[in-house]
């Protein structure tokens, strides 16, 4: 036991004040502190980069986490995180989109009314919603009368973060009840492949199609609809658009967005910047990308800054800057590496590098895992900041995402977050050297040249 426990909970609870007390700065300096009481999202619920906000939370749930689990007893600790359906009640309240229907009704909605709108039992949905609402989603304003807060708000407006629940809750949370079973099956235990991932592993007596989860979803248009719309609620909730104000963009013309989605990043820096964009996903999603720009943004189509490229990343290279008067040209990967193993991830890599030009970058935006022990005093690399002792250096619960972003790849396709050594040694097997990285709190912008 050690014998300076005190010492230690008493700089974690510096910490947690410190931190809490800078993030109340940040929203007074946005428009007033929030109250636990609040009912509609706050102007920095939709501020696409609060930096310093994400900063001082990184430490605040970091530090908080720590102090619970040594504090609590720990057989309340494991059973209260066993019994974690928080998610599972999400994906019934997205699913019957309760948000939606108490939008109207300020002053709430009684569990009856709300079982007839949903056509759900009202013991049964009192249950769901009590649940939420004992962790701050929804309000049970008097027994059996539910009304919306600010994050059952923040689910309804159109950073689409209730689709973001339900791909999350949903295609990336059902594969976990097989998961140990695929962990230890002769034929998808030790494979990385794509398509003997966890979730392979779930749908292969119901699926008869060949591939990994994303050939999957272009048979399926009411789920790649809510994945297209998922992914612009993911920029939001990792803080990933401080990669438009966080980079300078204005030093480039031409940006080819590889695996771009329905190009909803690449919408927004053509909007801020003057650059020609080149969107590149597997043709059902281009598809689905020129329907989302002709109703969003017809004038970057009409003026040419933008053009859709349908190709296979394993099959082909992004298009090569053929106008020889950008002679930079851009090459954006934005949550993709992730989504696959080693060697897939070599291969996208290597396509791109075939057609850089020497001063073409490739910038790789994701979660950068940090190692959880490095010896004080070493950094995991330039720009990756490490947690104030006596936190975890990696910030523990503050970087949750990560971790759990790593098992969502895991499951999802054989795939993982890396460390920043990780993705270096992959860059260096495409041909590439590391020229910086960018941290901005939840996700680095990891920007490559040729070596
Ligand atoms: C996680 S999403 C990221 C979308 C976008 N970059 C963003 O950050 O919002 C991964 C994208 O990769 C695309 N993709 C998957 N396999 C591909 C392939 N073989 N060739 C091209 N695109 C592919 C998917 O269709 C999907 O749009």
């Amino acid at each position: 036991m050690s014998s300076n426990g005190k010492e230690q909970l008493e700089a974690l609870l510096a910490l947690i004040n410190d931190s809490a007390r800078a993030a109340m700065a940040e929203y007074d300096k946005a428009g007033g502190i929030p109250s636990p009481y609040d009912v509609e999202p706050h102007p920095l619920d939709s501020a696409p980069d609060p930096l310093a906000l994400k900063r001082s939370i990184r430490i605040l749930e970091g530090a908080v986490d720590q102090l619970r689990a040594t504090l609590a007893p720990p057989a309340h600790t494991l059973l209260t995180r066993a019994q974690n359906y928080y998610w599972a009640c999400l994906a019934v309240a997205q699913r019957a989109r309760v948000p939606e229907i108490l939008k109207d009704h300020p002053a709430g909605l009684d569990i009856v009314t709300l079982g007839e709108k949903t056509r759900m039992a009202p013991g049964k949905l009192q249950s769901v919603l009590r649940m939420l609402a004992a962790r701050s989603v929804f309000r049970e304003v008097s027994p059996g009368v539910f009304a919306n807060n600010r994050l059952s708000a923040n689910m309804i407006t159109e950073l689409n973060i209730g689709d973001l629940v339900e791909l999350y809750t949903v295609e990336a949370m059902a594969p976990t009840t097989t998961w140990y079973d695929s962990l230890v099956d002769a034929e998808y235990a030790h494979s990385y492949e794509n398509n003997k991932s966890a979730w392979a592993y779930s749908v292969k007596d119901t699926w008869k199609g060949t591939g990994g989860f994303f050939k999957y979803l272009q048979g399926q248009p009411a789920r790649r609809k809510v994945f297209g719309s998922a992914m612009v609620g993911l920029s939001h909730a990792t803080g990933s658009l401080a990669a438009i104000s966080g980079y300078p963009w204005s030093k480039y013309k031409t940006v080819a967005d590889v695996g771009s989605g329905i190009g909803e990043f690449a919408m927004k820096l053509a909007r801020d910047y003057p650059v020609v964009v080149t969107l590149h996903d597997l043709p059902p999603t281009i598809k689905d990308a020129e329907t989302f720009w002709a109703d969003e943004y017809p004038e970057a189509i009409e003026s040419n800054r933008v053009s859709f490229a349908p190709m296979d990343f394993f099959a082909e290279p992004p298009a090569p800057n053929m106008d020889i008067y950008f002679v930079r040209l851009c090459v954006a990967y934005r949550l993709i590496i992730h989504n696959w193993p080693d060697k897939e991830a070599t291969l996208i890599l290597k396509k791109a590098a075939s057609v850089m030009a020497p001063h073409s970058r490739i910038i790789i935006q994701d979660y950068v895992l940090q190692n959880p022990n490095p010896r004080r005093g070493l950094s995991d690399g330039p720009g990756v900041d490490l947690a104030p002792e006596p936190m975890m250096p990696n910030f523990g619960a503050g970087n949750i995402k990560h971790y759990a972003q790593d098992i969502t790849m895991l499951i999802m396709y054989n795939g993982k977050e890396r460390t920043l050594d990780e993705v270096v040694e992959l860059g260096s097997q495409a041909g590439l050297k590391l020229d910086k990285v960018w941290d901005l709190a939840d996700t680095s912008l990891i920007e490559f040249v040729l070596a």
